[in-house]
């Protein structure tokens, strides 16, 4: 199956919808024997714990890299297979370091998408009690989980951020911090024990992370695909955020997220990364893709992959609802220019 493809990545403007070597899940060409999936370490992290649980993974060498931009720069080296890495949390937003690395450098393309439940335990050195906790540690993602058990519970405790959960684990198991907010199953890893469990903020916050490798065909539609893009404006043009947002919405194709990022040229000067239900392979999705490349400087496709989202029951999803009708109108263009209005 073949179809057009208006993004920068799409060679002679055609792509083939088929899986390329590998298996179903992972369908990376390995230069690596077992392939490698690098994800922002260090090891004990949501970003382990998510990407452990992503069918597959178990064949792959999962390897720890110091940051983000090494993660993915570690792809575009040819060092690893694909990057896992976290996209936003529905507390705190995007992940701008993901963001940018993905609009900058050499392409790349999400393959997958994955959640995981943001849910904290604080966890002590053994023997630690509770009212002994004078200072605790986090990722700053943790801190609005947190933030009111910590006032009810620990409020004279000093906060300090640290670069990962499991790097504030590593600071309470060398005693340089009391207490660490990470997934309670961190604390095995670094000997520790959770003083509370299940603190959060907000019930059912997640984190989203996105498996990307280097560009390839993507994997075909299944229905319920999410389609992800960075589109630069012309920022001196009145009207041009509108005419980004109506090549979708004329289509009836849905905007998930979409986040305005700094582009480093200047004030004033943004590009925006933007989600949509849908598949490159759709015709409405592959029209609205047009529809920007016409209109915009710089347009880059970052991937077409299926919707982490456990499918509704039948014909209640707004996605398929506006599918359908797309579907329909365009059966009736066929008609009309048939002469069967
Ligand atoms: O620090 C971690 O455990 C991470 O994996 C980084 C992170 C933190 C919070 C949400 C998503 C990713």
């Amino acid at each position: 199956m073949t179809g057009e493809c208006a993004g920068p990545n799409a060679g002679n403007g055609k792509f083939h919808l088929a899986h390329t070597e590998g298996s179903a899940d992972f369908p990376f060409p390995q230069a690596h024997s077992p392939g490698r999936l690098c994800y922002p370490g260090p090891e004990g992290t949501f970003t382990e714990a998510a990407l452990r649980a992503l069918p597959g993974s178990d064949a792959y060498e999962l390897v720890p890299v110091p940051s983000i931009p090494a993660t993915l720069g570690s792809v575009r080296a040819r060092e690893a297979e694909a990057a896992f890495v976290p996209i936003e949390n529905s507390v705190e937003g995007g992940v701008t370091a993901t963001l940018d690395e993905l609009a900058a450098h050499q392409p790349l393309m999400i393959r997958r998408e994955a959640m995981q439940p943001l849910t904290f335990a604080l966890l002590v050195r053994d023997g630690t009690r509770l009212e002994d906790v004078k200072t605790v540690t986090g990722h700053p993602a943790a801190l609005p989980q947190v933030r009111g058990w910590l006032a009810a519970r620990l409020p004279h405790a000093e906060w300090e951020s640290a670069p990962s959960t499991a790097d504030g684990a590593r600071l309470v198991q060398e005693g340089r911090c009391d207490g660490a907010f990470a997934g309670e199953f961190t604390a095995s890893r670094y000997g520790l024990a959770p003083a509370a469990r299940g603190i959060h903020e907000v019930a059912n916050a997640q984190a989203r992370f996105v498996l990307v490798g280097r560009p390839a065909p993507p994997a075909p539609p299944t229905g319920r695909d999410k389609t992800s893009l960075v589109v630069w404006l012309d920022d001196d043009r009145p009207g041009a955020l509108l005419q980004l947002l109506q090549e979708f919405s004329t289509r009836g194709v849905n905007i998930v997220r979409i986040e305005s990022r700094p582009t480093g040229a200047g004030l004033g000067r943004y590009s925006f990364s933007v989600d949509c239900e849908g598949h490159i392979a759709e015709r409405r999705v592959g029209e609205a893709l047009m529809g920007l490349k016409r209109t915009c400087p710089k347009v880059r496709f970052l991937g077409s992959y299926p919707q982490h989202s456990p499918d509704p029951p039948d014909g209640t999803d707004a996605g398929s609802a506006s599918h359908r009708a797309f579907a329909a109108a365009s059966a009736w263009l066929g008609a009309c220019r048939a002469g069967q209005p």
